[in-house]
């Protein structure tokens, strides 16, 4: 690759600050690197592409201030994806000094980046990360050697050990440019460069062969069909059993009683102090009081489900066993015009449906983008929302519960198959990267469960407080009653529904989960139970989502999705209600 210098656009910087590019292949351990050198909390994950935009962090070492930068992984110099884009136009823009990461069990792959780099005029400090699952394999690399062959320094490291980075860090003040420098990647004769890295390869790296351990060999069987599938479904049923078990458990021994017995009671007497009866009293701990529902429906009904969701997704993350799951689910993706790839967007829309489609700039075609996008906006609930259902169905059917997964599973295949023939653009073939199965760090998993969980408490706070006092004061005002008056023939009449569910339409445009909640505070039978979690489950993108949507592909595609999920939600929620009364006039 011509990767020339472009002195004379040298732009001027701070001189006691070096920038530094943090870059490599996708899933090499940048974002730990990242994260350990600046204290800067980024999600990293045992897949490529979580990192899709770029982090910016501070550090000093030895007096001198570093900025890192957080770049996401690319295979190489020539763009293929959104995320691989922003890698070549950091590259552009400057840096005094390239931290190359390398994977130390995948060796030649990553020289073909590194070869690349190399040609550029920004000084380059090598890490090969990995090494101790490395040296579990049986692949010892000659970093010294490495080192001659690259003309550059090369040190070996275990990023979520700490080995290494501040050695790193020494280098990377050794080398660093005086002056910022830029670098426009061209083309290269890849024939040459595979040459080139095979004979490097054989010089600097040595595998002794031995039989593949418990852990490979599982990683293999997860990959194949049998007993590929089995593994999967229980890997399911676990995953299910925890978050619904496990979250009525926690609810039930903790967060029901310190809600109901303490906290509750505690500011109900608090504001008795102030204000006795009326209009303030009821808007504050009323049937909608703002004071106690915004304790009781983030605190007691949706946390403990969140939690334990974090648990698990950070397990299935950092495992490695997602990207297993895409093979394995390849053929099904495929007719739904996706590669299996994308089984970890849409498995994060369970989480939440914003990363999730953020997280799709790291596919290669618009194409898989919108159906991706569309699919997690539409018929994914998110981890909130399922908290919701949960608390709302899990104590009175839970076969009502079960229901609305397999609709909402059902409508992904159906959905997915019919855009993937009606939105023109080709299918790549799966390039999906196999990670090494890794048993999950302790430290890593519970950084990231707590860094999660806190952000949902944080971020849903003030869309909530408006939220519920919305709620608070459309019922306090009347202004409900005259609502639910106006779109009575749709809730009524052909949702069956009560008047009082029109709310939940309110407020499920501001989060999701608001779209469920109020239901439970209505004495509903079990179909309209179906009827209304059907409601919740396709109605509209969270305001969040939306501007996720907006700022991703445009208004035009924002409001299509959200007039889809819209329509989706009253037609077949209509229909489960028709068809449903029928059913219970038969008996
Ligand atoms: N065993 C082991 N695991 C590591 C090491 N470094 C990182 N990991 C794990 O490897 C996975 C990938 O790390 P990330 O930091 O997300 O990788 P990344 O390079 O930022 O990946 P992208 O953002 O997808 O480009 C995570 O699950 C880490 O916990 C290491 O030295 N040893
Ligand atoms: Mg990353």
């Amino acid at each position: 690759m011509d990767c020339h210098s472009q002195d004379e656009s040298v732009v001027p910087v701070r001189s006691d600050e070096i920038r530094v590019l943090l870059m490599g292949n996708p899933n090499v351990g940048k974002s730990v690197i990242f994260s350990k050198l600046t204290n800067k909390e980024v999600l990293s994950a045992n897949y490529t592409g979580t990192t899709v935009g770029f982090t910016s962090g501070k550090t000093e070492h030895r007096g001198q201030s570093i900025s890192i930068i957080d770049v996401p992984g690319t295979y190489s110099l020539e763009t293929t994806s959104p995320a691989e884009e922003v890698a070549i136009e950091m590259l552009g823009e400057g840096a005094h000094v390239v931290l190359c990461v390398l994977d130390g069990t995948n060796l030649e792959r990553n020289l073909n980046l590194a070869l690349q780099l190399q040609q550029c005029s920004i000084p380059i400090v090598f890490a090969v990360n990995f090494m101790d699952v490395a040296e579990r394999q049986g692949i010892t690399i000659d970093t010294e050697a490495l080192s001659r062959e690259l003309g550059a320094p090369v040190l070996p490291m275990i990023a979520i050990r700490n080995i290494g980075l501040k050695e790193v860090l020494d280098q990377i003040l050794k080398v660093a440019s005086r002056e910022l420098k830029s670098c426009q990647p061209g083309v290269i004769p890849q024939e040459e460069r595979w040459k080139e890295i095979g004979r490097i390869a054989e010089k600097v790296q040595r595998v002794d062969h031995r039989h593949p351990t418990f852990q490979e060999r599982l990683g293999d069987w997860m990959l194949l069909p049998m007993p590929g599938l089995p593994i999967a479904f229980l890997v399911l049923l676990i995953a299910l059993g925890l978050v619904v078990g496990g979250g009525k458990a926690l609810r039930a021994v903790f967060f029901l009683p310190v809600t109901h017995d303490i906290i509750v009671p505690a500011i109900k007497a608090f504001v008795s102090l102030f204000v006795t009866e009326g209009l303030v009293f009821n808007l504050l701990v009323g049937e909608y009081g703002v004071l106690v529902k915004m304790v009781e429906w983030p605190f007691a009904l949706i946390l403990p489900y969140i939690f334990l969701f974090y648990i698990v997704l950070a397990f299935l993350e950092d495992s490695g066993y997602m990207p297993r799951l895409g093979v394995l689910l390849d053929r099904t993706l495929r007719s739904m015009g996706l590669q299996g790839g994308n089984i970890v967007p849409l498995f994060m829309g369970y989480g939440c449906a914003a990363p999730a489609i953020l997280g799709t700039r790291a596919a290669t075609t618009y194409k898989e983008r919108i159906i991706v996008a569309t699919l997690v906006s539409l018929a994914i609930p998110c981890a909130s929302q399922t908290g919701a259902f949960v608390a709302l169905l899990g104590e009175r059917s839970i076969t009502v519960l079960l229901m609305m997964f397999a609709i909402s599973l059902f409508t992904l295949i159906v959905a997915g198959n019919i855009m993937g023939r009606l939105i023109p653009g080709k299918i790549d073939p799966m390039l999906l990267e196999i990670p090494n199965l890794l048993l999950p760090d302790g430290k890593a998993v519970t950084r990231k469960i707590w860094l999660r969980t806190k952000n949902f408490m944080v971020d849903a706070q003030v869309p909530l407080f408006f939220g519920i006092a919305l709620a608070a004061l459309m019922v306090e005002t009347g202004a409900l009653e005259s609502f639910g008056e106006f779109i009575k023939p749709l809730v009524s009449g052909w949702l069956g529904l009560p008047q009082e569910a029109s709310l939940a339409l309110v407020l499920g445009i501001i989060r999701r989960e608001l779209g469920v909640l109020p239901l439970l505070e209505m004495d509903l039978t079990t179909l309209q139970l179906l009827v209304g979690s059907v409601v919740a489950l396709f109605y509209v993108p969270c305001l969040a989502v939306f501007a996720v949507l907006f700022k991703e592909f445009g208004i035009k595609v924002a409001i299509f999705i959200a007039g889809l999920t819209i329509f989706s939600a009253f037609f077949f929620a209509g229909i489960v209600n028709q068809i449903g009364t029928q059913i219970v006039n038969l008996f």
